[in-house]
């Protein structure tokens, strides 16, 4: 075998969490080197958050000139050029490409372009995508190699060739007739743009609702907003049999919960969930554990089964989102700094950024009675928020669940405009330990969504006492 080169820290795979750690470590002062095989700075900037925030935004703009006249604002007809589209995304990423670049200079860590595989413990073999071979050894390994889409295993679905999130953010068409499997974040993202942009839409969800970890309230109000604009969900059905290729014309039967049916469509995108990338890279010769579900098993510090071995973001089982690799970053670099941060403590705050947008932080009602937490819960819909009043956007509602026993909010769930930064205004009043009654008291600006707070914190019933036997 190769001489290893020695290095005092390698981050495998550039995402979220192993490129701020890679910097944090070459800055201060340490050997660095990160294993890429394709996407500098990982999924979010290239094929994952970024990009569809970018197309989103595209189809927003589709959808306000359609629908300008409702504004007074009266314009020919709409047409969509999906390669406009496409260049503008691109343009995008080409910049936060060049950002990571320059910052990977700066910070003097090395961005190794290859694949990687441990043949050893703390050792990786990298298959460089330019040719050749490079070994490399480190008193530190961190893991961060990411997930891609799974592909339910079902009869011709993989020989329909279905799109995924990075083949639909390539389209230079708007398809026909888009059939969306899986009705979680980023089926429910696309399904929406694709139909501002002027495809047909169907979704197709195994579960008996859309976004199965929210509230019932919260799926049934995200499917009139997605129904109102025209597209089709069918929940509760089981896909038996596909035929056809996507980009052309493709067929599926389907078991739902009003018997067989078959739809047909001219493109599929399977959002259906992730499966770890830590297949065939090695960990097993390594001593890196992974739990039944492919995910390295990690504790509360990130710590894997091996000395020395760390692993950050959703190949560590860490909730699937950009802000959350980040932080697993930070928690191990206080811990190496002599903290004692662990993944048990923080809050999870999320957004998906339909139109309006679902944020939620903290408990749901559901999941607060399913734990036994006692809790009171308090709704307000957008429509009676002024903000929401005076700009007509008066989807959705405000919920907060709040404990018994004590004045804390446990969790804050908004569909509607703003939604993202409302909730960061709760989220910042529930790291700072504030009673709900301060947001009541508040005096928010007018005429801001946030505003709606102080009527839906009011509106939280007394405390109930504990019947007694
Ligand atoms: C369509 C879509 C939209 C999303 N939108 C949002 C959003 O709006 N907000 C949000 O917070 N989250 C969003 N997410 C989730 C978010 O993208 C991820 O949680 C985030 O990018 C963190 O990923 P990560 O750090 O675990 O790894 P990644 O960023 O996926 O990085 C892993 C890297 O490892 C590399 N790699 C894998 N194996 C190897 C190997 N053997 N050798 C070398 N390199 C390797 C991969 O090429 C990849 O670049 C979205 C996801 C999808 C799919
Ligand atoms: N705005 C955001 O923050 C954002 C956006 C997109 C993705 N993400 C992250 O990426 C993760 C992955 O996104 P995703 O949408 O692929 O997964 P998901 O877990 O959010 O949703 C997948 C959905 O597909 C359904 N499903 C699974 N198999 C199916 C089948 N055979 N037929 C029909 N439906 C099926 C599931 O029941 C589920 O509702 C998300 O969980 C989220 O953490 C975040």
């Amino acid at each position: 075998m190769i001489q290893a080169e020695q290095f005092e820290v390698l981050v495998l795979g550039s995402g979220a969490g192993g490129k701020l750690i890679a910097w944090h470590m070459a800055q201060s002062g340490r050997r660095t080197a990160v294993v890429e095989r394709r996407w500098i700075g990982g999924s979010c900037p290239n094929i994952a958050c970024m990009p569809t925030k970018n197309q989103i935004s595209s189809a927003s703009t589709a959808h306000v000139a359609r629908h300008g006249a409702r504004h007074g604002t009266i314009s020919g007809a709409v047409a969509v050029d999906m390669a406009l589209v496409r260049r503008r995304k691109r343009e995008m990423v080409e910049r936060q490409v060049a950002k990571h670049l320059r910052i990977y200079q700066e910070s003097g860590a090395e961005l190794i372009m290859g694949s990687g595989r441990f043949v050893a413990p703390k050792t990786l073999e990298v298959k460089l995508n330019d040719g050749g071979t490079r070994v490399l050894a480190a008193d530190k390994i961190f893991l961060n190699v990411g997930t891609h889409a799974a592909v339910p295993n079902v009869p011709g679905l993989e020989a329909a060739r279905p799109l995924t999130h990075i083949e639909a953010l390539e389209l230079d068409y708007v398809p026909k007739h888009l059939i969306v499997i899986g009705g979680g974040y980023s089926g429910l993202e696309l399904a929406q743009a694709f139909r501002r942009f002027g495809s047909a839409v169907t979704v197709v969800e195994s579960g008996p609702r859309l976004m199965t970890r929210e509230d019932v309230d919260v799926s049934d109000e995200i499917r009139r907003v997605l129904g109102d604009e025209g597209i089709q969900i069918l929940a509760g059905a089981q896909l038996l049999q596909v035929g056809g290729r996507s980009g052309d014309t493709v067929t599926l039967s389907l078991r739902t919960p009003s018997g067989e049916q078959q739809i047909d469509g001219s493109d599929i995108l399977v959002a259906a969930g992730r499966i770890p990338n830590t297949a065939g890279i090695g960990l097993k010769e390594a001593g890196v554990e992974l739990d039944g579900r492919g995910y390295v098993s990690v504790n509360g510090r990130l710590e894997t089964s091996a000395p020395d071995v760390w692993a950050v973001g959703e190949c560590a089982g860490s909730p699937q989102f950009t802000h959350i690799s980040e932080d697993d970053f930070r928690i191990i670099r206080d811990n190496l700094a002599g903290g004692h941060r662990s993944t048990g403590d923080r809050l999870v705050p999320y957004c998906m950024f339909t139109d309006p947008p679902l944020a939620r932080v903290g408990l749901s009602e559901g999941e607060a009675k399913r734990q036994g937490v006692l809790a009171r819960v308090a709704t307000l819909p957008m429509d009676s928020v002024l903000g929401a009043q005076a700009t007509d956007q008066r989807q959705g509602f405000m919920k907060v669940v709040v404990g018994n026993n004590d004045d804390r909010i446990l969790g804050f769930t908004m569909i509607g405009a703003s939604a993202g930064e409302v909730m960061a205004a709760v989220q910042t009043a529930m790291l700072a330990g504030l009673a709900y009654s301060s947001l009541a008291d508040a005096d928010f600006a007018h005429p801001t969504m946030a505003e709606g707070l102080s009527s839906l914190f009011s509106s939280v019933p007394p405390r109930s006492v504990p019947e007694t036997k």
